[in-house]
């Protein structure tokens, strides 16, 4: 049996390889930087060659520490969802950048479906509530805004794919186009139920069914990478978007159970078992893993500025020097310095759906500091998860307690914060890179490394949980204030 099994996350901020041994232990690992672009008031775009290059370098630094007889079972793909790239068949160049998953540019085009009344025809085939936020109006504008492009698509010549399908393509050098179910069901053309491209949503959104990937289980035989590309002939055993990814990483298995991912965005999701359960509350519904023709569903809310708050802080205001630094700053001011920054820098999601709003940064006096920047900064991903957990309460999701992961759990003031402002026991696991390796797992599974889920989910352990301590007066005026400067930035 192999000895290892590599991991590809592909986030909004980075790229990552990941070698994990069998046991699930994170033995080496390779990050990369790549550039973000912001060429318009709530436009974000990638560029696919940018993304394809750090994930290559990444492939190559983890695969140069192998020692000589190693043995590497496969890849497993995860990545950051929605994010649109549509490239020539041909050639395999995009036609234009990566619409990135933040990128608001067709706000006024959903908005001209919800005023048709369309969105509860949307949400009852993909679980998803309209918005710039998914795939398909990006699909569309990219279509409608390039040159050529519609009558290419038209003629067969052009692909579109999720960062998944757009690394799959490039590693089997266009020989497979694929995806998985889970990065399907973000696309808002893809009908959860039925596991299919949906006629009705492609005629919606005016995108030819010829560009779409094969729509496969999260474990499956994706395709392979030839030898010359790294040395070694690597299957690609899974395919599964992050969030997904790191509910499996967390073996958020049962009915029940729920993850909290921090990394550029915030996405909370519950294990809802084989119903698709129906938010009544502005979550989405989605499918958390597809494995053997068997779904599993899932109930989600999306955040689009957690992690991102930071950066802003260290790279537009140059206020930190790195992320980590905000731990200290924030430990140096009571938790009710009574200023509220709310990061809807490109709108708000969950449970708002504003894609409109803008940021807001309230409660300023002559004596407010870079510390109480940066704790408003902190707090706000604390309370938008509060915004997520009352919504999923409301839905009847009672959590007991909340995984979590992502790179900002390691700043532990914010976990405390976390239980504090949520009431709720929150749980940091030993690993906390469980996005890549939740596409490790799935790989491991379609290799024959591991047997079944059960088996995985007795490997999960905490590394510290954080209790609330907070008392409830203080945490509702805290909570008070959050809604109330929510308020002031809304638009709908
Ligand atoms: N100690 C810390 N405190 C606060 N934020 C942090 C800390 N360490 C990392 N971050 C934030 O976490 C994010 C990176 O997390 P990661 O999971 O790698 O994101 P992604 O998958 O979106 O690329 C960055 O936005 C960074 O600012
Ligand atoms: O890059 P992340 O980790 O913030 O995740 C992005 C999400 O997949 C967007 O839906």
């Amino acid at each position: 049996m192999a000895d290892y099994i590599l991991a590809i996350d592909q986030g909004t901020s980075s790229s990552r390889a990941i070698l994990f041994n069998r046991e699930g232990e994170l033995v080496h690992v390779a990050q990369e930087e790549f550039p973000q672009y912001f060429p318009n008031d709530g436009w974000v775009e990638h560029e696919p060659e940018e993304i394809w290059h750090s994930v290559k370098h990444t492939i190559e630094e983890v695969l140069a520490k192998l020692q000589p007889g190693d043995t590497v079972a496969g890849i497993g793909i995860t990545n950051q969802r929605e994010t649109t790239v549509v490239w020539d068949r041909e050639t395999g160049k995009p036609i234009h950048r990566a619409i990135v998953w933040q990128d608001r540019r067709t706000a006024e085009f959903c908005l001209q479906l919800k005023d048709q009344g369309l969105q509860d025809q949307v949400q009852a085939k993909t679980g998803l509530l309209i918005d710039p936020y998914f795939s398909a109006t990006k699909v569309r504008w990219l279509l409608d805004n390039v040159t050529g492009a519609r009558d290419a698509a038209q003629q067969g010549h052009l692909a579109f794919g999720t960062i998944d399908t757009y690394i799959l393509w490039k590693l089997t050098e266009g020989r497979a186009h694929r995806t998985d179910a889970t990065n399907a069901s973000r696309t808002m053309m893809f009908n959860i139920h039925d596991q299919v491209w949906d006629g009705d949503l492609l005629a919606m959104f005016d995108v030819p069914a010829s560009i779409l990937p094969e729509v496969c289980d999260s474990a499956a035989d994706f395709g392979v990478c030839n030898a010359s590309m790294f040395g070694i002939e690597l299957p690609i055993l899974s395919m599964i978007g992050d969030q997904q990814a790191a509910l499996v990483g967390q073996t958020c298995f049962e009915q029940g159970m729920a993850k909290s991912t921090y990394g550029t965005g915030c996405f909370m999701i519950v294990n809802t078992g084989d119903h698709a359960l129906k938010s009544e509350n502005r979550l989405l519904t989605t499918i958390a893993y597809r494995l053997n023709g068997k779904t599993t569903y899932a109930l989600e809310g999306s955040i689009f500025v957690a992690g991102a708050a930071g950066q802003w802080l260290r790279d537009g205001l140059k206020l930190l020097e790195n992320a980590a630094e905000s731990q200290a700053l924030a430990e140096s001011t009571p938790l009710n310095h009574g200023v509220y920054l709310v990061p809807a820098f490109t709108g708000l999601g969950a449970p708002y759906w504003d894609p409109d709003a803008r940021g807001g940064l309230l409660g300023l006096t002559r004596d407010t500091g870079i510390k109480e920047l940066v704790s408003a900064a902190l707090q706000s991903v604390c309370y938008q998860t509060k915004d997520l957990l009352c919504a999923m309460e409301a839905d009847g999701q009672e959590l007991k307690s909340l995984r979590v992961d992502g790179g900002m759990v390691a700043n532990d003031w914010v976990m405390q914060f976390l239980a504090d402002i949520l009431d709720t026991t929150v749980e940091r696991p030993q690993i906390i890179e469980t996005t890549a390796l939740g596409a490790a797992y799935l790989a491991g599974l379609q290799a024959g490394v591991y047997v079944s889920l059960a088996e995985l989910g007795q490997s999960w352990s905490c590394e510290r949980r954080f209790s609330a301590s907070l008392d409830d007066t203080d945490r509702q005026a805290l909570y008070a204030g959050w809604l109330e400067a929510v308020k002031r930035v809304m638009t709908n």
